[in-house]
């Protein structure tokens, strides 16, 4: 069985001409979960991806498997299974023969072909002109190929996106019992809600920069708290004046980074009566949205 290693992002930068793409980034990507590499559109995901697989030079920094860079992996396919968005198929050829070239060319037992068909569910599909699939059946073929060496490290960019909610619970299962093997697998995704039900660790990038790296529950942790008092704008002041961060809510004031119990014990102290205190689970994709900088469009 192949065990995964570490995917280590360290000080990565990455400029290309004016603009900074990624800036400074750092994390680490263990073995045995699904982790999900997250962030908006454009906020560097895929340059990072990029420069850890060597297809593009980093301005500083390393991106590195275990310290290895991918460059110098001894069997690049049998180490590390990529699936970069709009991966490029002849549409001419049929799934199998595509897999089969890739299989010779490295290497790899052509045994493999019917294997990561087989585990991709493409079986029936194998002989079939790659031109016409779908495009759910385009990421099945792009997993399988990430698949075909069996590696312990499984980079895969965007993978859910085009496939319908029964595609996306299979590909949930098929992530996590890789992982569950011991795999390394990173998933990225502009869209937490899709890797929502996948992933065990998240990291999340914004413009660039690192936002959060943790588990998925932890983020789930952050609570908003509403607090409302007759006067208003003097509990306002008080928050405000306590270090909190506030804003106006249709039943009260929003307030963030606090417990409920310290919003009442700022209250006490400041001597300002309180009409209302709750303490409200925000919803994952609103800690998102907050943490990438989009709050307010949400
Ligand atoms: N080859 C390039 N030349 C110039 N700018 C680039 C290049 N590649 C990426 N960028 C810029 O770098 C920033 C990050 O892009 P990147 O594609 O890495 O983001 P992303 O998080 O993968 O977004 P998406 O989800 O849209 O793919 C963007 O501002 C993008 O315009």
């Amino acid at each position: 069985m192949p065990t995964g290693v570490p995917i280590e992002i360290r000080s990565l930068t990455k400029s290309f001409g004016a603009v900074e793409a990624v800036t400074d980034l750092s994390f680490t990507v263990q073995p045995g979960q699904v982790t999900g590499f997250l962030g908006p559109n454009g906020a560097g995901k895929t340059t990072t991806l990029r420069v850890l697989l060597g297809l593009v030079a980093a301005s500083s920094g390393t991106a590195t498997f275990a310290g290895t860079a991918y460059r110098d992996l001894t069997h690049p396919l049998a180490s590390v299974g990529t699936a970069l968005e709009a991966a490029s198929f002849n549409p001419g050829r049929t799934a199998a023969n595509h897999l089969a070239v890739y299989a010779v060319a490295a290497g790899i037992e052509r045994s493999r072909v019917g294997t990561v068909l087989d585990q991709v569910g493409l079986t029936e599909y194998g002989d079939r002109r790659v031109g016409g699939y779908s495009l759910g059946m385009r990421q099945r073929l792009g997993l399988a190929f990430a698949l075909l060496g069996d590696p312990g490290v499984l980079v895969l960019d965007e993978p859910v996106n085009g496939l319908d909610p029964e595609g996306i619970r299979w590909m949930r299962g098929l992530l996590r019992a890789l992982a569950a093997e011991g795999r390394t697998v990173l998933v990225s995704s502009h869209l937490l809600t899709e890797v929502q039900q996948t992933v065990d660790e998240v990291i999340i990038i914004s413009r660039g920069r690192l936002v959060y790296s943790g588990t998925l529950d932890d983020l789930e942790a952050g609570t908003t708290v509403v607090a409302d008092a007759p006067d208003r704008a003097r509990l306002g002041a008080a928050l405000r004046g306590a270090g909190s961060q506030i804003e106006q809510g249709p039943d009260g004031l929003i307030v963030t980074g606090v417990t409920a119990a310290e919003v009442g014990a700022i209250a006490l102290a400041a001597g300002v009566p309180l009409s209302k205190l709750t303490a409200r689970q925000e919803g994952l994709e609103d800690v998102f949205l907050e943490l990438v900088g989009e709050g307010d469009r949400a």
